[in-house]
């Protein structure tokens, strides 16, 4: 489980990011958090795996204070909180196997891994994760080589390699089409439900959210402003998240499915 207790999180410049966020979230949800420009979205997200430090509160995760840890504890901390990022972060000119290797650093041993000697039983394991995300024909191929929804594949194939509890996924499709986007969030939720990982995912279009989350936390400057199922979200609690009405910008259409 992961819990917020009155976290708040200011920023250098005095920007208030995060306003005494009270969340709880249960293992194996998968939780869509929604909000305008700037609601602070990112900054929930990356508080998670400390890549932000909320300045007051606490966040427990498995019933530990993550704000609390010091360099070691967040080296695990991040084996077990796994990332997906807008800009897929793949390392261009390896391959795409390599890539996804690349999720066995924290359980390989450092020099191992930089010299490519990883166990057969990982590239397996990273053959495998390719083949669930349907790109298993391109694991040799130069990751810069693939399209854009082919390279988020390829890093859900990646943080499924390592094997973590929680998926955090920062507008993991804000990059790809519409007909793109539906497939890799499809991909994204298979996965996390066959594997019951607790799953966090910023998303702004609010057709996405609503097909995909099995929860809504809608942010509002900093303050979470709704938090219920997906069949208590109407068209009117967007609107109350946004604090306007709904506009054609706001959804992205496209699923053919
Ligand atoms: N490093 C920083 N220093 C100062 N202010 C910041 C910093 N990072 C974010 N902010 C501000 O904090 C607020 C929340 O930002 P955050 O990126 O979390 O929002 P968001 O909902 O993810 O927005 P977007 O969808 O545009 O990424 C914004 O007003 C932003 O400008």
């Amino acid at each position: 489980m992961i819990e917020f207790k009155n976290v708040s999180l200011k920023y250098p410049n005095g920007h208030q990011g995060l306003k005494n966020i009270n969340l709880k979230i249960n293992d194996g949800e998968f939780v869509v958090i929604v909000g305008m420009s700037g609601a602070g979205k990112s900054s929930l997200i990356r508080s998670i795996n400390r890549m932000v430090t909320p300045t007051e509160g606490k966040i427990l995760v498995d019933d530990q204070d993550i704000i609390t840890f010091n360099e070691k504890k967040l080296r695990k901390l991040r084996t077990e909180v796994g990332m997906i990022f807008q800009s897929y972060n793949l390392v261009k000119r390896m391959s795409v196997l390599r890539n996804v290797l690349a999720g066995r650093l924290g359980h390989t041993g450092t020099i191992r891994s930089m010299l490519g000697l990883f166990p057969q039983k990982d590239i397996q394991f990273a053959l495998d994760n390719l083949d669930r995300v349907s790109i298993h024909e391109k694991a040799y191929t130069r990751a810069d080589q693939l399209s854009g929804g082919q390279q988020q594949r390829v890093s859900i194939a990646r943080v499924l390699t390592q094997q973590p509890k929680v998926i955090l996924a920062d507008e993991p499709v804000a990059s790809l089409d519409p007909p793109t986007s539906h497939k890799v969030m499809k991909d994204l939720k298979r996965v996390s439900r066959e594997d019951n990982l607790t799953t966090i995912v910023n998303l702004h279009f609010i057709d996405m959210a609503q097909e995909y989350a099995d929860r809504i936390i809608g942010l509002r400057d900093g303050e979470v402003v709704f938090d219920g199922p997906i069949d208590q979200v109407t068209e009117k609690t967007f609107e109350e998240i946004y604090g306007r009405p709904i506009k054609e910008d706001d959804l992205l259409g496209g699923d053919d499915d």
